[in-house]
């Protein structure tokens, strides 16, 4: 099962999603923005990396969400969420198509990641016993 870490990256009330390219596996679709768990590696760390050379953007994972097990035709990923806190840089897309900051309630209406799915409801479930 390959292990990938994702980010809720939030920044003065916004989340930050990206959208996959026509190159990338799950073409066109949005994720959290984050990448495969390398040999040797701890989650935050990853995702520090990811977001780093992905995005350009300085990033602190602050809390770990439920993991989501996914089977796509051809691998089974577990998709491990992060609420992350924003430290700077600007987004510089190196990879992705196209990135957007939305309202937490706004993001139900993307085409996401069948996997991330669970994730949004997970994440506005949260915000909405926080509040
Ligand atoms: N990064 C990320 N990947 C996701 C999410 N949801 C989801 O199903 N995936 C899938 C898409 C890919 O099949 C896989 C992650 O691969 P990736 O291509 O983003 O990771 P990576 O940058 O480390 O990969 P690579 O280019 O080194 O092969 O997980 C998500 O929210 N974020």
């Amino acid at each position: 099962m390959i292990k990938v870490i994702c980010a809720i990256l939030e920044k003065q009330g916004h989340v930050l999603i990206a959208q996959r390219s026509k190159h990338m596996p799950e073409p066109l679709q949005w994720e959290f923005p984050g990448g495969k768990l390398e040999p040797n590696e701890q989650e935050q760390e990853c995702l520090i990396r990811e977001m780093q050379e992905e995005l350009a953007l300085a990033i602190l994972p602050v809390t770990r969400l439920e993991p989501v097990v996914y089977t796509y035709p051809t691998k089974t990923i577990l998709l491990i969420p992060y609420i992350c806190r924003y430290v700077g840089g600007n987004v510089k897309l190196a990879e992705h198509q196209e990135y957007a900051w939305v309202l937490p309630q706004d993001l139900p209406s993307y085409d996401w990641c069948p996997a991330d799915v669970p994730v949004v409801a997970q994440y506005l479930q949260l915000k909405q016993t926080a509040s």
